[in-house]
């Protein structure tokens, strides 16, 4: 059982920029050293990546996937294996709902702002993994991570459509979980705590959560990219091998404070 993951190889999916929870496992994953596969939305974020990737000392490929599209998701993973090879595991770090439904009362969610966040930040793990599995990408097995928060298990004011998108999420985890098993794919979830990231700059009320976090949370403060990376390594290494459809949160104990 070892934390080395020289010669392992590892998609990450969702980097935006050097805040985001996805850089963190993928320094996490790099400094364990790991080649990492990237894959971004947009050619805008692409030249982000691109540049933070270049600044790893692990061997890195870069590519881009629109996850809405299933034709795209196909043609990425069969390129990744066409010129990357096998892979060992694969961070699945994106989410998406429209500002307006991430604030007031989640009754007048409409049905287009209902049906995206779950497209983007449910759906798109399973179309991920029935694409690994498609193009044989861990023919002896891996791990899928994803990530998840607290407002999917409970109300926390202003998540509103994330967080009926987070539960979606968190039960993909364990029907994936169920059917990847007996081809040795492990499907976890990381529930992490409130950070500063891009994303959470769309949340209305964010800034209230993190002082509760820091005032009501058992380790009396939020947590950090290497916390969540820390993790992320350990379900992606062999000391996690005899876990799947779990759902670990990292966030300094806040879940067990009603
Ligand atoms: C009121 C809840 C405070 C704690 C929220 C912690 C959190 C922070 C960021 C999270 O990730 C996203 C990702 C996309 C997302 O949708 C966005 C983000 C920015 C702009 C926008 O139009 N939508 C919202 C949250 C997330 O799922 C959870």
């Amino acid at each position: 059982m070892s934390l080395s993951l020289e010669g392992h190889t590892y998609v990450v999916m969702g980097v935006a920029n050097k805040r985001s929870i996805a850089w963190g496992i993928s320094r996490s994953l790099a400094d364990a050293g790991a080649t990492l596969v990237f894959t971004y939305a947009g050619e805008r974020l692409g030249k982000n990546v691109r540049e933070l990737a270049d600044t790893l000392e692990t061997d890195t490929y870069v590519y881009p996937c629109d996850i809405t599209s299933d034709e795209e998701i196909q043609s990425t993973f069969s390129q990744i294996k066409e010129e990357v090879g096998t892979i060992d595991g694969l961070a699945h770090c994106i989410a998406f709902a429209k500002t307006e439904d991430l604030e007031g009362s989640f009754v007048e969610t409409s049905r287009e702002g209902f049906q995206l966040a779950h497209d983007i930040s449910a759906y798109s793990l399973t179309a991920v993994a029935h694409a690994l599995k498609q193009n044989e990408l861990m023919p002896e097995g891996g791990s899928i991570l994803t990530m998840t928060y607290l407002g999917g298990e409970r109300v926390v004011q202003n998540y509103n459509v994330m967080g009926v998108a987070k539960a979606a999420l968190d039960a993909s985890v364990r029907y994936l979980a169920n059917d990847l098993g007996e081809s040795n794919i492990r499907v976890n979830a990381i529930s992490a705590g409130p950070m500063r990231t891009l994303s959470a700059k769309g949340i209305s009320g964010f800034n209230t959560v993190l002082k509760e976090m820091e005032e009501k949370s058992p380790l009396k403060r939020t947590v950090t990219q290497e916390e969540i990376g820390g993790t992320a390594l350990f379900l992606m290494s062999d000391l996690s091998k005899g876990m799947t459809g779990e759902i670990l949160h990292v966030d300094g104990g806040y879940h067990i404070i009603g």
